[in-house]
């Protein structure tokens, strides 16, 4: 079993804030990350894929095609983007690195067996800043 990386970038904006909570709490539990005028992240997204390498190309994906799928499927829909308005499948979750992960997967677990017959989605790992990161394993 061979276990294969791609990592992507982008960049967006959010804020955590729950709406059924007053301002005063959201402050208390978030923080300056409850700013009602957002902030951002450079993110960083490492998509793992496992599987044993295909006899007659030797890969378990072609990195090529794993880097077009999670540009065209993920990184299209979030980058430059405010995730708590622009991106439809974060609409009425909290916009944090968990939920986001989460949602990442389930698209890219469903669109994986379109570039490769062998390889499984083994985990993502997103980073939200160089220090506070998630890893995710479906
Ligand atoms: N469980 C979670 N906790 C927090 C999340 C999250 O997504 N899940 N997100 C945030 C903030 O959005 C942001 O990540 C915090 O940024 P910051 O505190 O500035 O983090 P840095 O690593 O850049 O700064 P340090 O000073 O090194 O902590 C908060 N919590």
């Amino acid at each position: 079993m061979v276990f294969l990386s791609r990592k992507e970038h982008f960049n967006a904006a959010h804020k955590l804030y729950n709406p059924n909570w007053s301002e005063e709490k959201n402050v208390e539990v978030f923080g300056p990350c409850a700013n009602a005028n957002w902030h951002g992240h450079n993110f960083e997204l490492i998509v793992t894929v496992k599987g044993e390498p295909d006899p007659e190309t030797g890969f378990v994906v072609d990195l090529k095609k794993l880097s077009r799928l999670i540009r065209d499927e993920v990184i299209e829909k979030v980058d430059h983007k405010n995730l708590n308005i622009d991106v439809d499948f974060m609409h009425g979750k909290m916009a944090s690195t968990e939920n986001l992960v989460i949602e990442f997967w389930k698209i890219l677990e469903e669109k994986l067996p379109n570039i490769t017959d062998n390889g499984k989605l083994h985990s993502l790992k997103l980073y939200e800043t160089p220090r506070n990161y998630v890893e995710y394993y479906g």
